[in-house]
């Protein structure tokens, strides 16, 4: 299946059910983040590979969607069992590709195999209504309204390169399960693992055409997947930038967009400050802060920032730095260029200022966690996404400027309020322009039966498994008019 030429992998896609080599004649290296390395090739699918699979799944979906529940489901369930069996294996392709720890790349998988399990079992649950017309003035007992739900029909999932096995499946099983037809466009740096990843559907026996895996550039091929006529739904996670492009360019389809955030952690003064610097701690740095949901800023009561920050400092400190074979807790990032840009917002914050607590070193790609205190609102760092280990301390006098201040970002994914009063935190949580708020927790996308969503420049629509699978499938009303 795969070719090897001196010592590096081609890996082919999969198009309409097929292994191939594209007729491109193009390849995609992939550089390993911290091994500099080339780590293999994929291919630069063309526009008629992407017809005809488009055309493949168009096909194959009326009788997959013919299948029952359990057909369906038997089939993700093995699924589930191939990544069971290739956890080393694809484990180790996401810490090679994206740079993610072993440990937390491990997790990766074992949450993507409770995902495609729990996904199964939560589309065996779910059913449709009925209801009588004689609700509503002019209507009569005699129309049965009966309400099922159908599938879209080609979905398409594209997701971003920090979780390039969950993110995926995330879409890839709610499609399934629904009834649709899958075209998958993974990151490009995250090709390889979402490649192993359907190795392991396709030895399922999962019917051809079903679903294909698109490779390439999203700025070659990306809009012409996004404006094809074939494509039913897009699920998309990915930056707010390329977010809105793909809004622009989709023509009446319903759209998904999982993207950026600012998430803020609310400090009050009356907070539990150790458990507080835990979760920021964790929240922030993590996988490097290249996570949607990484507190992105603190906003802390004036009263309690000295202690806050000394505690922070002292944990930052202690994360261990450097290798993601060594578990390292903050690794290099995903590329030269967005070590640049995260450096960029910390030189432009101690230029205007700010009060740099600890790091501000780099090797290469491999940046030290950074802390910055005093950081104020003319700073780009108090507004813009870094996606690194950086953590800007914004000092405020009470909680309606800390709402305030979360508030006027364009971002509003999730936030964290630390505070002993539950009625602090309920009325806190009530003024944030968020879709989630955590109280006394970092933000978190999961448990993955929880709704996920963002709002303002954050996103549009619900994931998680309940919400996509809702969101893959629409309701079909049939009227019966009875004598
Ligand atoms: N809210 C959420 O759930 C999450 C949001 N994110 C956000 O994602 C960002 C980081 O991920 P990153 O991968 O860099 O995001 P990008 O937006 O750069 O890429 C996301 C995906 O979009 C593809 N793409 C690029 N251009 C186009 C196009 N014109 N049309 C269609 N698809 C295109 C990319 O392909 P290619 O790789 O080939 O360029 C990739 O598959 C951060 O902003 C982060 O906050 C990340 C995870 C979760
Ligand atoms: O990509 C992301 O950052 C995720 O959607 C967030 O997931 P997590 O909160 O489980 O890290």
């Amino acid at each position: 299946m795969d070719s090897v030429k001196n010592d590096v992998v081609s890996y082919p896609a999969y198009l309409a059910g097929q292994w191939q080599m594209s007729s491109s004649h193009e390849t995609i290296a992939i550089q390993s983040p911290w091994q500099h390395k080339v780590l293999g090739n994929v291919q630069a699918v063309t526009q008629p590979e992407v017809d005809q699979s488009i055309q493949a799944a168009k096909k194959a979906q009326h009788k997959w969607a013919a299948l029952s529940l359990g057909e369906r489901g038997q089939y993700l369930n093995q699924w589930a069992r191939e990544l069971e069996k290739d956890k080393a294996e694809i484990a180790t392709t996401i810490m090679d590709e994206v740079g993610k720890n072993y440990a937390d790349a491990e997790k990766e998988v074992t949450r993507t195999i409770d995902l495609i399990r729990y996904t199964v079992q939560e589309a065996l649950h779910m059913h449709g209504e009925s209801v009588r017309g004689d609700g509503f003035p002019g209507g009569s007992k005699e129309k049965l309204g009966i309400i099922e739900r159908v599938p879209l029909g080609v979905v398409l999932a594209i997701s971003p390169f920090n979780y390039p096995v969950n993110l995926s499946a995330s879409k890839i099983a709610p499609a399934l399960m629904a009834g649709n037809g899958v075209i998958f466009k993974p990151a490009t740096q995250g090709a390889i693992s979402g490649i192993k990843m359907i190795q392991a559907l396709d030895r399922t026996g999962l019917p051809k055409g079903i679903l294909s895996l698109i490779t390439g550039h999203g700025s070659q091929i990306g809009d012409y997947l996004t404006e094809h006529p074939g494509i039913n739904m897009i699920s998309f996670t990915g930056s707010t930038q390329t977010g809105k492009h793909l809004s622009q360019k989709s023509i009446m389809i319903p759209l998904v967009l999982e993207l950026g955030g600012k998430d803020p952690a609310i400090v009050c003064q009356d907070a539990d400050l150790d458990l507080t610097a835990k979760n920021i701690i964790g929240g922030a740095f993590a996988y490097s802060g290249q996570r949607c949901t990484a507190v992105k800023r603190v906003l802390v009561d004036d009263r309690v920032a000295d202690q806050l920050v000394a505690k922070l400092k002292q944990a930052i400190e202690t994360l261990s730095v450097g290798s993601p074979a060594d578990n390292s807790t903050v690794v290099p990032l995903i590329d030269d260029k967005s070590a640049d840009f995260v450096q960029g917002l910390i030189d432009d914050a101690l230029d205007k200022g700010a009060t740099l607590v600890t790091g501000n070193r780099r090797k290469e790609n491999l940046m030290a966690p950074t802390l910055l205190d005093n950081v104020t609102q003319n700073m780009d760092i108090a507004w813009v996404e870094p996606f690194g280990p950086v953590l800007p301390i914004i000092r405020v006098h009470s909680v309606d400027e800390a709402v305030k201040i979360a508030n006027k970002s364009n971002f509003g994914l999730q936030a964290s309020v630390f505070t002993q009063d539950i009625d602090k935190a309920l009325e806190i949580a009530g003024a944030v322009e968020v879709g989630t708020v955590q109280v006394n927790g970092r933000p978190q996308r999961g448990p993955d039966n929880f709704p996920f969503l963002g709002v303002k420049a954050s996103g549009m629509g619900t994931q998680g498994v309940h919400n996509s699978i809702l969101s893959m499938s629409r309701e079909k009303l049939t009227v019966i008019n009875l004598k």
